[in-house]
């Protein structure tokens, strides 16, 4: 089956709370609650996937340096296997806002469970959970 390799980021704000992003209707999985981030483009480091994404999703910068690896998700759906490294991040310039229709939500830890996700992502839940 086709791995796809795909970087994510749990924003973790002074209060202990992380960023969520819904997907928009007309992607796939549309409704559910994602951590921020995306493929990655040929040639790019995981971590350079996150801060270029992280730019185009949310208009923030951050740098390499502020991502430190916390787990990673590895499911199997239909068309392709998704190899998924989840960073930690709590150092970034500006403000998230969303720049691609997404809707953003800061989330307690305890919470977390409210919020459908992919199911490549509920193995996580409880990793954020011993986290925050
Ligand atoms: N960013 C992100 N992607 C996730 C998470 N969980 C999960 O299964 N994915 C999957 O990983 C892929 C991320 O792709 P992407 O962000 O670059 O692009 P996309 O949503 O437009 O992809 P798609 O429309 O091709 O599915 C999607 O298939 C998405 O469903 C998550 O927590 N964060």
């Amino acid at each position: 089956m086709k791995l796809v390799l795909v970087s994510a980021i749990a924003l973790i704000d002074v209060e202990g709370r992380v960023l969520l992003a819904q997907r928009p209707e007309g992607k796939s999985m549309a409704g559910l609650w994602e951590f921020p981030g995306g493929k990655l483009e040929a040639g790019e480091t995981p971590e350079a996937a996150l801060v270029r994404e992280l730019h185009e999703e949310l208009g923030i910068e951050t740098w390499d340096s502020c991502l430190a690896p916390l787990t990673f998700a590895s499911h199997s759906y239909d068309d392709f296997h998704l190899m998924m490294p989840l960073f930690a991040c709590r150092k970034w310039n500006g403000v998230p806002v969303p720049r691609e229709g997404q809707v953003l939500k800061w989330v307690k830890a305890r919470d977390l469970r409210d919020y459908p996700m992919p199911p490549a992502d509920i193995p996580l839940i409880p990793i954020l959970r011993d986290l925050l």
